[in-house]
């Protein structure tokens, strides 16, 4: 049975004050952001003040903060269960102009001076112009994405597969698929989404990868942990001031005018139809190809491809590839190739695909600025007065392990979403910055490619399976790729 949260009959009645506190001024905020990079890490550090307030909405400061962060509030009010994240997704209570990674805004010169959309508020009405565009980018890349995509992932296979053959010990080998799977995601992306073919200009075909690498890192590295040096270093050198943009300028501008040229199509579409001016179009273009979709995809198939290769998930994997070769062996839809109409038969990939966006949402916060006072509801009738202006910041890893809503709620349990319960519990699916069920528009601030996200991730699953018998994985390299035997017909 899925739940469904109680309310209060009048907010009045059961309105409590926010616990938590930020303490002093700088000391306070320099606390939390130690606890939250380093003593802690992010998950210990919402889960201990969930607990020590026992209350899963209360106040703390978020990182970055101190002492070159100038005019970043790291205060906000953390939001950590299913019923009081929702309204992180209602437009009429938060605003989300600038608040796609926190209080902390990138220089817009990462962008070449455009404000993209994906920072505008939906009561700005270039957001509407920019997500209707982005919508309509990928309605019309879908007759190309399940071949692209299906080219890509060969290359990448074959060049995996290599690697793993080459091992002078079989017993021993182990291929990393980390660059492998990022060059995949941005050839298919590229003449998929944009119509851009990087084999058409030999820098960005050898290059593309690693200077969008470079130009999200210099972006997002304030506000995450790092883990590659040691960690007083990353304090100091990482986590202390906003990283500069002229570092990736030169490869920025070579993509700008690779979409520019190559991509002239898709950047006239948004010029003649959506009435938005090329330059920043391509801006667009160039964030939703490189931020949302390569950045969003980099992180999670990985997690995707590790998960279910991991070893001791042999049952898993015996299933899936039933399903996957019952359902293409059977030819519905794609004529026996995995597209679209195929994967939405998949039922178990698709629930295992959901599962490890609830327990690893790659975008793993959310947030939102309250628009005005209100209450803010969570399960048994609590609720708490937001104040206009306040911070909300949603984690999505404990929200969506809510016990409240599922069973067994840190467990990896892949078939979770089958049936008519399982699929009831999509509305608290809320990877794409709303529920499952939910649709993205205009007027909302859902990921526009929530569907698409969710059919890619089944194709490159029903692919391996498709393919392999069987595969393993030690965290991201392969251990193992099992050739299909061909039965002879
Ligand atoms: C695994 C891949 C992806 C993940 C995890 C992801 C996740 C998200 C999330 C969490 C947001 C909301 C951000 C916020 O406002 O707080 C978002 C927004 C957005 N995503 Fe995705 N995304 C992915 C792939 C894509 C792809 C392939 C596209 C291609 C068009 C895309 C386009 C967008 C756009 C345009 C928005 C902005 C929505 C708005 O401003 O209203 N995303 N995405």
């Amino acid at each position: 049975m899925v739940p469904s949260f109680p309310q209060p009959a009048s907010a009045a009645a059961a309105t409590r004050p926010i616990p938590g506190s930020y303490g002093p001024p700088l000391l306070g905020p320099l606390r939390d952001r130690l606890d939250y990079f380093w003593f802690q890490g992010p998950d210990d550090f919402f889960r201990r003040r969930a607990a020590d307030h026992k209350s899963t909405v209360f106040r703390a400061n978020i990182p970055p903060t101190f002492p070159f962060f100038l005019g970043v509030d790291p205060r906000v009010v953390a939001v950590v269960d299913a019923a009081a994240f929702t309204a992180l997704f209602d437009p009429a209570l938060v605003d989300k102009r600038d608040v796609l990674i926190g209080p902390y805004v990138p220089s817009l010169a990462f962008t070449r001076g455009t404000r993209v959309g994906v920072y505008l508020d939906t009561q700005d009405p270039d957001h509407a112009r920019t997500k209707a565009f982005s919508i309509d980018l990928l309605r019309r890349a879908a007759r190309n994405w399940a071949a692209e995509l299906r080219a890509a992932v060969d290359d990448m296979l074959a060049a995996v597969d290599e690697d793993l053959n080459r091992a002078p010990d079989p017993a021993a080998a182990s291929a990393s698929y980390l660059i492998p799977l990022q060059k995949c995601i941005f050839r298919f992306l590229c003449k998929a989404l944009v119509g851009a073919d990087p084999a058409a200009d030999g820098l960005v075909d050898r290059f593309g990868v690693y200077i969008l690498d470079v130009w999200l890192a210099l972006q997002l590295v304030p506000t995450q942990k790092v883990g590659v040096i040691p960690q007083p270093l990353e304090e100091l050198l990482l986590h202390s001031f906003p990283l500069p943009s002229f570092v990736v300028k030169p490869g920025y501008d070579l993509l700008y005018r690779f979409v520019e040229k190559h991509g002239a199509a898709a950047v006239s579409i948004a010029e003649k139809e959506h009435g938005i001016s090329k330059e920043e179009a391509i801006n667009n273009i160039l964030f939703v190809l490189g931020f949302n979709a390569f950045g969003g995809f980099s992180v999670f198939l990985p997690f995707l491809v590790m998960e279910v290769g991991k070893p001791g998930r042999d049952d898993l994997r015996r299933r899936l590839r039933e399903e996957v070769r019952r359902v293409l062996g059977g030819g519905d839809g794609d004529g026996g190739e995995a597209g679209f109409a195929a994967v939405r038969e998949m039922a178990l990939v698709r629930s295992t695909v959901y599962e490890v966006l609830r327990m690893q949402p790659p975008v793993p916060l959310q947030f939102g600025r309250a628009r005005r006072d209100f209450v803010l509801r969570s399960h048994g009738g609590a609720a708490y007065e937001v104040g206009k202006g306040e911070l909300l910041c949603g984690y999505q890893p404990l929200a969506m392990r809510d016990p409240a809503v599922f069973d067994r709620p840190e467990e990896f349990v892949p078939e979770r979403f089958l049936g008519d319960d399982g699929e009831a519990l999509l509305q608290y699916v809320y990877w794409s910055n709303g529920p499952e069920t939910g649709e993205p528009s205009p007027g909302n601030k859902q990921c526009a490619a929530k569907e698409v996200v969710v059919a890619t991730a089944c194709m490159l699953v029903a692919e391996l399976f498709r393919r392999y018998d069987d595969f393993e994985c030690d965290g991201t390299s392969f251990t193992k790729l099992d050739k299909r035997e061909l039965t002879p017909s």
